[in-house]
């Protein structure tokens, strides 16, 4: 059995983090924080879990973290860099939920995060945790950076084309849709009830830090093909009225002709258990990946033009956030990546 710490158990990804890890078969969930909760029973604060835990929420303290073999940081920004180093000095593996070690520049955290990186001689090192581009590296770490909830979305929908070199890198366009549960757990005006409901708007249209994070990895997926030119995308996310969901509709302009791009997905797919490439004329609903660890695409060409749309749905707290962190954790310590993780989306 695995033993694994939590650092954050009662945000958002926090709690799904352990839904997942109390149904997982190699799992011993040892130690949950929360320094608000803590001495409360998890179950008292989240009744999902009555009868799957009875641990208490604890203050996070290198002492109880390092009896485990894995923590995870469901934390704020910017949490997990201060404590990280000890941990893996003392043995434990890493996953931050966070953005701390997404980005490999410290000065392009600086901007877009507002703080001095705490670590940077670890941001080498970290793995940017897309099993679906890195699975080797994610098998040898001993540090994984969960990547964001667009992020996972639109470079899924993405990297088949930049791959394949068949579209202009500088033409790329990410109009992406989120529930409110991406916010998080926090009190926040533009999450209430009552702004968030029978409404519907952009944010973050001049700049939205998964932008850097997003063009980082397509860069490097471009890259490891040969291909010179840096991926340009215009990202506009949008807050809708649901609690979970991520619908990203993607545009690329195509620079060669290709026979078949249902196959060019298809092909690319084929082993992954976490992406499902939908038939020709789909259209992937949120609510199909409620829950589950998927992200389902469908590909258009409108009216037969040079211009594919690319539909690509996940649920940010599960594939775009912890589930992502299971499948990690299950590629990092040996397991079959379903382990834990073979669930069905909830429908309705
Ligand atoms: N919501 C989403 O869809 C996604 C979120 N993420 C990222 O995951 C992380 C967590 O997000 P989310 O669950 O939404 O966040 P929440 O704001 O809902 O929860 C944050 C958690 O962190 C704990 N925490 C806060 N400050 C500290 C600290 N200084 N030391 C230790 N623990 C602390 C809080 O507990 P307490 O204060 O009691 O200790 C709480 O449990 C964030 O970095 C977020 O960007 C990534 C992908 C998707
Ligand atoms: C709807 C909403 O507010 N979504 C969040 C993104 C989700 C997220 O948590 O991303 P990180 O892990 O990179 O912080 C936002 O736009 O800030």
């Amino acid at each position: 059995m695995i033993k694994v710490g939590v650092v954050g158990g009662t945000g958002y990804t926090g709690v799904e983090l352990l839904r997942l890890l109390v149904m997982h078969p190699q799992v011993s969930l040892e130690v949950v924080t929360s320094r608000a909760e803590q001495g409360m029973p998890v179950s008292s604060l989240y009744p999902n879990l009555r009868g799957h835990t009875d641990l208490c929420f604890v203050e996070p303290s290198l002492e109880s973290l390092s009896q485990c073999d894995l923590v995870f940081f469901a934390t704020p920004n910017g949490i997990a860099m201060q404590q990280v180093p000890d941990l893996l000095a003392a043995g434990v593996k890493v996953i931050d939920l966070a953005a701390d070690f997404r980005l490999k520049d410290p000065a392009q955290w600086k901007q877009w995060y507002g703080m001095e990186h705490a670590c940077h001689e670890l941001l080498a090192e970290a793995v940017y945790g897309l099993p679906e581009v890195n699975r080797e590296q994610i098998a040898a770490a001993r540090l994984v950076a969960n990547p964001g909830c667009y992020p996972t979305a639109v470079q899924l929908g993405l990297l088949p084309l930049l791959e394949a070199g068949v579209v202009d890198p500088r033409s790329l366009v990410a109009d992406t849709k989120s529930g409110v549960s991406g916010a998080g757990r926090q009190a926040k005006i533009d999450a209430l009830l009552c702004e968030a409901s029978e409404s519907f708007k952009a944010y973050g249209v001049s700049g939205h830090r998964h932008l850097p994070e997003i063009e980082q990895g397509l860069t490097a997926i471009s890259r490891a093909r040969g291909h010179t030119t840096a991926p340009e995308l215009t990202f506009v996310p949008h807050l809708t009225p649901m609690i979970r969901g991520i619908h990203a509709t993607l545009y690329a302009s195509l620079t060669q002709e290709v026979e078949d791009l249902q196959a060019l997905f298809e092909q690319r797919y084929r082993d992954e258990q976490f992406v499902d490439v939908m038939p020709a004329g789909s259209l992937p609903e949120t609510r199909s990946v409620r829950g589950a660890n998927l992200c389902r695409i469908a590909l258009y060409r409108p009216q037969g033009r040079n211009r594919v749309v690319v539909l690509s749905v996940i649920d940010n707290l599960v594939k775009g956030a912890a589930g992502q962190a299971v499948q990690n954790m299950n590629i990092m310590f040996g397991l079959n990546e379903k382990s834990g993780l073979d669930m069905v989306a909830l429908m309705p």
